[in-house]
């Protein structure tokens, strides 16, 4: 997978674009930010680095991992979406229905893409979305990849996914890696296996791929 931005000449559009997300407030949104919101979602420098991969991956905790050791300001969409509908993501799903959560994970994923300038942390599903997936080009993505084993363990004790709520959670997480894995390759520039690593490993080996630090 080619990488354009992985290496940055000093004073380049991912120095100032990492510059000005240790300045900003994670969630700050301007006026002029909502403005932009459709026109410059997939521009190559803007976040620093985006997490992909299922449940459990360790997107959330990898990238609070990777905001702490580089300065860089963190922003999950799921937190988003939880914002932006007043309520949580299992309240979402049976208030609402997928359908709907879908639809404010779309908006959440290209306003964050327009604006944020840090560490991204996408919902695991985010890339089921055409339109995501066709934003998400040119961006800095990275794939955290695990086995079905690892991901059950990992989510095993949650119970704030909705998705894998039901009785047989094996055959569960099995159906979704199946049917996402190509979804996560097709846009991913980098793929990083999690299964024997620990969360402060991951950070580190995408810090050194992006030379976020
Ligand atoms: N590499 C890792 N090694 C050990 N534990 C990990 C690793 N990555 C994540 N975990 C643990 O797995 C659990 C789930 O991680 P996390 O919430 O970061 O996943 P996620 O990808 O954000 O999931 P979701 O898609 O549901 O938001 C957490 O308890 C976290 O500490
Ligand atoms: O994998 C998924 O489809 C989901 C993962 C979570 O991050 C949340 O976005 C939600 O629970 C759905
Ligand atoms: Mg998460």
């Amino acid at each position: 997978m080619s990488d354009p931005t992985v290496r940055p000449g000093p004073g380049s559009a991912s120095d100032r674009a990492r510059a000005m997300a240790r300045r900003e407030a994670p969630d700050a949104q301007s006026e002029a930010s909502a403005e932009r919101d459709d026109t410059l979602a997939g521009a190559v420098d803007r976040p620093a680095v985006v997490l992909i991969g299922p449940p459990g991956s360790g997107k959330s905790s990898v990238g609070a991992a990777i905001a702490r050791a580089t300065g860089l300001a963190l922003r999950d969409t799921d937190n988003d979406i939880e914002q932006m509908a007043g309520k949580s993501i299992p309240d979402i799903f049976t208030q609402d229905g997928e359908p709907h959560f879908r639809d404010l994970e779309r908006t959440a994923v290209r306003r964050a893409l327009g604006e944020h300038r840090g560490v991204l942390a996408l919902g695991g599903g985010a890339i089921l979305a055409p339109e995501t997936r066709a934003i998400l080009a040119g961006a800095p993505v990275v794939f955290l990849s695990l086995s079905m084993s690892t991901g059950v363990r990992r989510t095993g004790l949650a119970s704030n996914r909705p998705l894998l709520a039901g009785l047989n959670p094996r055959a569960t997480y099995k159906a979704l890696l199946d049917a996402r894995l190509p979804l996560y390759r097709e846009i991913a520039r980098h793929e990083v296996e999690t299964d024997n690593l620990s969360v402060a490993e991951v950070a580190r080996i995408i810090i050194e791929k992006l030379e976020l630090a």
